[in-house]
């Protein structure tokens, strides 16, 4: 077996399945998983290497072997002797054209861990299973052939594992027995896959010179290779150390069915996707957004007192709850987005070109719609890692070809629930299908808000620093900080024309609330555009990721405990809803300062309406800028009528009534 040493408390599998059957059933079930992927060029030799791992790991039947040595003789590239390509090259059509042509799945498992091995293809059209058979892989074997050194599919491929979050990377510099073993050849390809892995997200690439048709450094050492001082490549596998991609901070669990046995009970089924859940934990159900918490969770071992991924289980909740297929529970103050816009890196898959402007079905964890391939922000130049302008037709209408990789703008009929890959690979996922030819398309990740479409020069999505960052949890909860202010945090969110009162009626209020013995804490947009956001100006992107950033930090300081009241125009409705969500809908109040325009030009306290009706100032709220005025804020200032004081003691009123209501909740 491997040359590899094994830590003396685990006894080797097949001494201890001759030993005690049992006791080898239970070192079994507590192994760890490893799933990995191998990728390559056609040729580079991906079969040949995983029957020669299962083969010298002793993983293969006798009459699988038999059946094998038979084949050799027929099929193999061999002559006579055992091609090891032939345990793993399963489909018949494969053997025939010497390719493969489908992503095979191969189980084994030695005394340390479980193994699940993706075989996907390397043909240059098939990188549409590359993408499929990578999506849960934790660890990337990429093959080069010695004699050709790093290729175009190389670099496509290993951008697309990064792209998908792969983080561990194992480079296989394959059929050194045809460069001679030769350590410059081995160092020449190491040195320039570096290069190339420079612009990606990989936390640890290892390189091993190996021979997978005669076996040198797969699982036994090779004597050719007297220079390359590392582990074989089953040595390497039993004992990286894995970061675990599981995401266990957000919880999401996507309604698969709606249960109803019986009157007494309604539950609903599915498997969680991410997160942890628990019974009494407070639960929002999307899209509705009703707020309930969670009575029971069940599966066939009867209750549960929690559930994590992938668990199938079926959750009772407190209330009478309408939910159906494809909607979501969430935790209350942990919510995903719920839009119908979003940015994607998108792997095109299709011998038809897709189109910029054409409709699609968008196919995603939790619903299938209709949705438009808005903007082609960019493609990937597969070859510099770079930027590049996407592809036209004849026409010079904006195309994806084949294999491409771009940054997209994708606009849905109606709101997805969703989260950014980086943070959730189910809910952050999909795939576009062509409603002609029901042909699946393309494959997409979406990408964070934050992910800057046009700054850097790097193709690779500025959310690509993201995969390098763990959420860390904290050992104080934001209910335990509550229950040391003695109060609940929220966040009152003043929105209105400039000159309306925002922060005439904030600062008063603050007061107020700071004399009644809460601690609370005003953002004012004059104050923060000076720190914080002095970058940003008042375009619609601009306002857009003002409201973000602020909102974030609402969202913190709510944790902290703090009451956090803002005064910002936020004219944009979408911008407010999506500070709802990154707040918590449960914390997030929104107060329409209703003033005039009218009014405001004619308080005009900074002078500002009239520098805008020189034209001095452009882009302006309510003169040369729109002002979306909210459909059903939760309470509404009346300035032109109500004085400021009067104002805040209406204000106060609705906060201790809201408060008395979600008490009695
Ligand atoms: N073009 C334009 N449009 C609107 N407002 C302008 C503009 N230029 C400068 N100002 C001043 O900036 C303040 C608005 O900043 P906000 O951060 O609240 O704006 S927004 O929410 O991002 O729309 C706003 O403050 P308030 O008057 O307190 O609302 C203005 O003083
Ligand atoms: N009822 C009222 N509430 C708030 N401000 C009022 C009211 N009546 C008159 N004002 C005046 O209107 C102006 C509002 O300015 P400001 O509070 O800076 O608005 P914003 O922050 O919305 O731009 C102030 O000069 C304030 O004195």
């Amino acid at each position: 077996m491997s040359s590899s040493k094994k830590p003396s408390m685990i006894i080797p599998d097949e001494e201890l399945i001759a030993r005690d059957v049992e006791a080898y059933l239970e070192q079994h079930k507590h192994k760890d998983l490893l799933r990995l992927l191998t990728c390559g060029s056609v040729d580079d030799g991906k079969s040949t290497l995983i029957g020669r791992l299962l083969y010298d790991a002793k993983m293969i039947y006798e009459d699988q072997l038999a059946a094998v040595h038979r084949d050799s003789r027929i099929h193999g590239t061999t002559g006579d002797d055992f091609d090891p390509a032939l345990l793993t090259d399963g489909l018949k059509a494969e053997r025939e054209q010497g390719i493969t042509i489908d992503v095979a799945y191969r189980y084994f498992s030695t005394s340390k861990r479980k193994f699940i091995i993706a075989d996907t293809p390397g043909h240059e059209q098939y990188t549409r299973n590359m993408a499929t058979g990578a999506s849960n892989c934790q660890l990337a074997i990429i093959l080069i052939d010695a004699r050709h050194g790093v290729t175009v599919q190389t670099k496509r491929h290993s951008f697309i594992a990064s792209l998908l979050g792969i983080s561990h990377v194992v480079v296989a510099v394959n059929k050194m027995d045809l460069a001679d073993w030769s350590e410059k050849v081995y160092e020449d390809i190491r040195q320039a896959y570096n290069a190339v892995c420079a612009r990606l997200a990989f936390k640890d690439v290892h390189f091993i010179p190996m021979s997978a048709l005669h076996g040198d450094n797969v699982v036994d050492s090779s004597p050719h290779s007297p220079w390359y001082k590392g582990p074989t490549l089953l040595h390497h596998l039993e004992n990286v150390t894995i970061t675990s991609n599981r995401n266990l901070i957000d919880m999401r669990f996507p309604v698969q069915y709606v249960l109803r046995p019986d009157l007494n009970f309604r539950g609903f089924a599915g498997t969680v996707a991410s997160g942890v859940m628990r019974p009494g934990d407070e639960v929002m159900v999307l899209p509705a957004r009703t707020t309930t918490k969670i009575a029971e969770i069940v599966s066939w071992d009867g209750p549960l007192n929690h559930a994590f991924p992938p668990m199938s289980v079926v959750v009772r909740l407190q209330d009478e709850v309408d939910a159906s297929r494809g909607d979501m529970i969430v935790p209350v103050n942990n919510i995903p987005r719920v839009e119908s816009e979003f940015d994607a890196m998108l792997v095109w898959m299709n011998e038809s070109a897709g189109r910029e402007g054409k409709k699609y079905l968008v196919k995603h964890a939790c619903a299938q719609l209709p949705g438009t391939l808005e903007k082609v922000r960019y493609e990937v130049d597969i070859n510099s890692m770079r930027k590049k302008d996407p592809a036209c037709d004849e026409q010079g209408a904006t195309v994806l070809n084949l294999n491409s990789i771009s940054r997209v703008r994708m606009v849905l009929h109606r709101p997805l629930i969703f989260d950014a890959y980086e943070r959730n690979h189910d809910t952050g996922s999909f795939i576009l299908i062509d409603r002609m030819s029901n042909a699946t398309v393309a494959a997409g990740m979406i990408l964070d808000r934050t992910s800057a479409a046009d700054s850097a020069d790097s193709a690779a999505p500025s959310s690509d620093h993201a995969a390098n960052i763990t959420r860390e949890s904290s050992l104080v909860s934001r209910h335990e900080r509550e229950l040391l202010l003695g109060q609940r945090a929220q966040t009152l969110w003043f929105t209105g024309l400039s000159g309306s009162g925002k922060s005439t009626i904030a600062k008063l209020l603050e007061r107020e609330l700071t004399d009644d013995g809460r601690l609370c804490y005003i953002l004012d947009g004059d104050n923060i555009r000076h720190g914080l956001n002095r970058d940003l100006g008042f375009s619609a992107d601009d306002r857009k990721e003002n409201i973000r950033r602020i909102a974030e930090v609402a969202r913190l300081l709510n944790d902290a405990g703090v009451i956090v009241i803002t005064a910002f125009i936020s004219p944009y409705r979408n911008d407010r809803a999506m500070a709802r969500d990154i707040i918590g809908i449960d914390s997030f109040s929104e107060l329409y300062v209703n003033t005039p325009v009218e009014v405001c030009e004619a308080r005009d306290p900074k002078g500002l309406y009239k520098k805008a009706r020189l034209g001095q100032i452009t882009d302006f709220t309510g003169i040369d800028a729109p002002y979306e005025a909210p459909k059903e804020p939760a309470f509404v200032v009346e300035t032109a009528q109500d004085t400021p004081e009067t104002c805040v003691d209406k204000i106060m009123a609705f906060m201790k009534a809201r408060e008395s209501t979600r008490a009695k909740k």
